[in-house]
């Protein structure tokens, strides 16, 4: 497929690049769980919502590389929630931070459809920079939010080997072509990067790559380095990762990995400077374990 670009905006895979290069690979998660929320002093309602993502936005706006506010736990609060949602993207926008919404949406094509306006046309409420998509109705039915995202410089990124280990059920299953339905995700990708990797620039087209799975993706044949598109990277903190899992696991794709922390971020809050120092600190870390090293 042949990428039109917005003529506003540079490709994401291009303006992530840029943003990793300047604040290193980390990406900050907006996850108001209600425990974080007491934890901070906050009710667990909408002006609670409110006030801890913002707070994370105006701590961290123009110091991290992205966020990633978590769609489901805004959602949880009804319509009022979604709007806050939209106040996040809208505030991120502002301070300069691309943002990837975890939405993780997939349907069939004139479904999905309407979940790429929703999510990546331009001017919709619901835009950021990218978007979590999952491909388990098959990827061509992601086809209407790989064009959308294409058009208006936006990004995906495609749920390939998720970092819970229920993932395995499906992610390690084998196709009828014989490779494995994570490794078939990854060569899709890696053909819609195609244009972009002959360019010599990072593709718009990502996978979610947990940061948790150890050494499934060389065991099932999964070609990171080939997709040459961003690679998010959950499951660091909280869920147990940190360096040693990240150079484990992405090994000689290291240098297109997004390293994405949540709780492990946001339990220093709610003071700006204690955000500021767990995110810088994370993310030195995040930089050194995925540095580009000459022996891959
Ligand atoms: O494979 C996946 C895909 C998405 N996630 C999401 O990332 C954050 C992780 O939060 P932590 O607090 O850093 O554990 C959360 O929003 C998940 O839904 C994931 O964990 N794994």
């Amino acid at each position: 497929m042949t990428a039109a670009v917005s003529p506003q905006r540079a490709p994401f895979g291009a303006r992530l690049a840029a943003a990793m290069t300047e604040f290193g690979p980390l990406c900050v998660g907006i996850d108001p769980h209600p425990g974080l929320l007491a934890a901070w002093g906050l009710a667990d309602d909408i002006a609670g919502l409110r006030s801890f993502s913002l707070t994370v936005v105006e701590a961290l706006g123009g110091k991290v590389a992205s966020f990633k506010p978590q769609s489901a736990l805004f959602e949880r609060h009804g319509s009022k929630g979604v709007g806050v949602l939209e106040e996040v993207i809208a505030a991120a926008r502002d301070a300069g931070t691309l943002t990837i919404v975890d939405a993780k949406r997939g349907d069939i094509g004139s479904t999905m459809a309407g979940y790429a306006d929703a999510f990546l046309a331009d001017g919709a409420p619901l835009a950021g920079d990218a978007l979590t998509v999952s491909p388990y109705l098959g990827f061509g039915s992601l086809a209407p939010a790989v064009e959308l995202a294409h058009e208006t410089g936006r990004g995906l990124f495609v749920l390939c080997l998720t970092s819970n280990p229920e993932g395995k059920q499906v992610q390690h299953s084998v196709t009828t072509t014989g490779t494995s339905v994570a490794a078939d995700m990854a060569a899709h990708a890696a053909a819609l990067n195609a244009d972009a990797a002959s360019r010599g620039e990072l593709g718009s087209i990502g996978l979610v790559v947990g940061a948790t799975i150890g050494d499934a993706a060389r065991d099932l044949g999964v070609d990171l380095a080939a997709v040459n598109g961003p690679l998010l990277a959950p499951g660091v903190g909280a869920q147990g990762a940190g360096a040693a899992e990240l150079a484990q696991v992405f090994g000689g794709a290291r240098t297109s990995v997004l390293a994405s922390s949540s709780r492990g971020v946001l339990k220093a809050g709610p003071s700006h400077e204690a955000l500021q120092r767990a995110a810088l600190v994370a993310a030195a870390e995040a930089r050194d374990a995925l540095r580009d090293t000459p022996n891959g």
